[in-house]
């Protein structure tokens, strides 16, 4: 046989090997989802960063590129979200969003709702991530490092500066990291600070549990429905920063209550846990 063919007939095998495998095995099935997922996500930047480089450079607007971009995603996994309260959005002016962050698939429903001139806050490990850092960059993500809490601090406190003056919007997600249980995080209170420091009004943002669709766990990702809901805007202008705890507390138990609401599977679960 040439040397083509032995390649083709090796390829057959290893093709029909994962087809068999996918069929057999949930796990494998499930990382081969992941890694289609990821490697969409690099693919998607490792093209689109040097066109955007080249002709936009590094702003805001950008972000709809990542939209675009993800946005197949969504319908390859069958992932589908009913957004409830939109029209809390309709505000001119800044404000900062807090949103519950349970799994990678928050990064869908985040671009789905996301308003015009928006940037998320996010960990400084996604910037090292080679072409994927490199888009996130050009979006205008800011990125804080989290283990080091005084850096951390002064990034926020220059957002909360020019987030006035450059009228942006910024998405955090005060939990911190990613939490798949049904208990919110104590919040972090950076967004807090911000939204006191800026004297810009907070928007809750509640995604209804992605179970679902989505476990890392036990190893699933199939097509499902999710809610988001949109919360009327809580006002801060006037609050001192002595009102950060409170505030961050009142919101959690807000977002919570707005979760159990939201999420099918949890209907009636009413207790409120620390
Ligand atoms: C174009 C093509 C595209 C294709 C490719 C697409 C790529 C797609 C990729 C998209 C990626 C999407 C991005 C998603 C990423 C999301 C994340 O990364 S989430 C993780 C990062 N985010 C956060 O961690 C935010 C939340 N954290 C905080 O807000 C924290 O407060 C903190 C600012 C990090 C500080 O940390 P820490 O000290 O642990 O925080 P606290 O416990 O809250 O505070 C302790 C203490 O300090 C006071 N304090 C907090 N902030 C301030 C402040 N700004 N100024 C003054 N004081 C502050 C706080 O009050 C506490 O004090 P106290 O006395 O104890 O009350
Ligand atoms: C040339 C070098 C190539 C490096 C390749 C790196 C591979 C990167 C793989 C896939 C990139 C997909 C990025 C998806 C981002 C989803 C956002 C997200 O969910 O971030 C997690 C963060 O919110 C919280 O982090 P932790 O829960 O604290 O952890």
């Amino acid at each position: 046989m040439e040397q083509y063919q032995w390649i083709l007939l090796l390829l057959t095998i290893f093709m029909t090997g994962i087809f068999f495998f996918y069929h057999q095995s949930p796990t494998f099935s499930f990382y081969c989802k992941m890694f289609l997922f990821n490697g969409w996500i690099i693919l998607m930047a490792t093209i689109l960063s040097p066109c955007i480089t080249l002709f936009y450079g590094r702003r805001v607007e950008n972000m709809k590129f990542m939209h675009l971009s993800i946005l197949p995603l969504k319908n390859i996994y069958g992932i589908k979200f009913m957004v409830q309260g939109s029209e809390n959005l309709n505000i001119k002016k800044p404000y900062v969003i807090v949103s519950n962050h349970q799994s990678c698939l928050d990064l869908l429903g985040m671009l789905e709702v996301m308003p015009e001139r928006c940037v998320t806050i996010a960990k400084k490990e996604l910037l090292y991530m080679g072409p994927v850092g490199w888009a996130c960059w050009l979006c205008g993500l800011i990125f804080i490092d989290r283990k080091n809490k005084k850096s951390a601090m002064d990034v926020m406190n220059r957002v909360a500066q020019i987030m006035r003056q450059e009228n942006l919007r910024v998405w955090m997600y005060p939990e911190g990291t990613r939490n798949p249980e049904d208990t919110l995080l104590p919040f972090k209170r950076g967004a807090f600070h911000l939204a006191l420091k800026a004297q810009v009004p907070i928007v809750p943002i509640v995604t209804s549990s992605l179970k679902c669709c989505y476990s890392y766990k036990e190893k699933k990702l199939k097509p499902g429905n999710c809610t988001i809901r949109i919360l009327p805007k809580i006002e801060t202008q006037g609050l001192g920063l002595e009102e950060v705890t409170a505030l961050a507390e009142s919101t959690r138990k807000l977002m919570q209550e707005t979760f159990y609401e939201i999420s099918e599977d949890l209907h009636g679960e009413k207790e409120m846990k620390p």
